[in-house]
């Protein structure tokens, strides 16, 4: 991996070279959707001006050239998250419809009247209401492991949990409001030994940390490409293979057949019995690019370089009296992703005077996680979060704009 500077980096980003009201853009909303290197924008554009064609049909060159450069995207992102086989890595269009395919074709099959599923209070809404409209559909009943004070999973409870033998148990390797990195890998042997299905959510952790999925031993595992520095309409469901071999088709259509007649289909093998239609083609080829910028960069890199701007952060933040910050302190448990709250000042009004005064992006709201909110009883937070383009000097825009409300709400 080559060892590059932050402004080096940073020039690989056109938009970062912006301006919003006149003051530099300050992006800290990567949690949300990261921004794209020119290697991505360029890769996509490539392939709608020389290549565009439709895949997997076509017997002329520019459909083969489109079909051979989204299964080599295939094999780039099976590599980057350690598969066994790229037949593994199922396209999607994110991490949501990821979790719903698991929640409809495993589901559907495998949950019954009476069975546990098992989530966390830290879910996204995506890694929660799939399994709710499944536990409607079948009687099953969730159960949730309580989230600590200080941003951590029970796991006195997780255990509690195991001991009534959950069908499945979905959580997220990484908290999109506290930071809170799981420790999945032992999460998944402790609810292997019970017999229980595991599906990981991994929109947060496939972005910023190394992910081996075998060494997880993971049975599903989802993630999006816009979230990676790749574009949006892009996901992918990682399982085990026995597991998707034996799921029905999610969606039919074209492609995911072998034969069709009128009364009944056979199915493609895999990937491809979960890709029915037009894939995103531009997107799948992109995504591969943005393995290639990740891997360029190193896992061990981004996660360390995130490591330093969250320290840095947290140590700036603690300065501003009035400040309360949510997720763990301990750096080795936590990501880039930091909630807080200032004051009574309502965390929207935070985040448009950061924008206004000092070109800040930040996010403010339930982050998709109401029930977490809840839980700490709050309505809602501001958010920042940093990814491998992220500064010190971004983190100091940040505090000055805090400051800065302050003064304008001490009226
Ligand atoms: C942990 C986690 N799980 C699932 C999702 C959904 O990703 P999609 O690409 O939208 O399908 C997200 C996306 N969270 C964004 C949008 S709400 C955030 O600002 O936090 C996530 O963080």
């Amino acid at each position: 991996h080559r060892a590059r500077s932050a402004a080096e980096i940073r020039a690989d980003f056109p938009i970062l070279a912006r301006q919003v009201h006149g003051k530099p853009l300050v992006y800290l909303d990567s949690t949300a959707s990261s921004q794209k290197p020119q290697s991505v924008i360029e890769t996509m554009n490539t392939y709608y001006q020389s290549y565009n064609a439709n895949v997997h049909r076509g017997v002329y060159e520019i459909s083969e050239e489109a079909t051979a450069a989204v299964e080599r995207a295939r094999v780039k992102i099976a590599r980057f998250i350690h598969a066994r086989h790229s037949k593994q890595v199922i396209f999607t269009r994110n991490t949501t419809e990821s979790i719903n395919l698991v929640a409809y074709s495993w589901g559907n099959a495998n949950i019954h009247s009476g069975d546990l599923i098992v989530l966390t209070e830290m879910e996204h809404h995506s890694n929660l209401v799939p399994w709710q409209l499944l536990a409607q559909r079948t009687g099953a009943r969730l159960e949730f492991v309580p989230v600590t004070e200080d941003g951590l999973l029970r796991q006195d409870i997780y255990d509690e949990l195991l001991t009534y033998h959950p069908r499945l148990i979905a959580f997220t390797h990484m908290s999109n409001v506290l930071g809170t990195i799981n420790p999945v890998q032992e999460m998944i042997a402790r609810a292997h030994a019970v017999g229980a299905t595991v599906l990981v959510d991994g929109a947060q952790s496939v972005p910023h940390l190394p992910v081996d999925v075998q060494a997880l031993d993971a049975d599903f595992y989802c993630f999006s490409g816009h979230k990676m520095l790749g574009p949006t309409g892009i996901g992918v469901l990682y399982g085990k293979r026995e597991l998707l071999e034996a799921m029905p088709p999610f969606m039919g259509g074209g492609d995911m057949i072998r034969t069709v007649k009128l009364q009944a289909s056979t199915w493609n093998d895999l990937p491809w019995k979960f890709e029915a239609g037009t894939p995103a083609i531009a997107e799948a080829i992109g995504l591969g690019a943005a393995v290639d910028y990740l891997n360029d960069l190193g896992m061990e890199w981004v996660i360390e370089h995130e490591h330093e701007i969250t320290a840095y952060a947290l140590e700036r933040l603690q300065e501003i009296p009035g400040l309360t910050i949510y997720g763990p302190r301990a750096l080795e448990q936590r990501g880039g992703v930091i909630s807080f709250t200032l004051g009574d000042i309502h965390p929207h009004d935070l985040a448009s005077i950061l924008d206004q005064e000092v070109g800040v992006a930040i996010r403010a709201g339930h982050h998709c996680a109401q029930p977490l909110m809840e839980r700490y009883d709050v309505a809602a937070t501001a958010r920042a979060s940093f990814y491998v383009y992220t500064t010190t000097e971004d983190v100091d825009a940040l505090v000055q704009g805090l400051q800065k409300a302050q003064q304008i709400f001490s009226f």
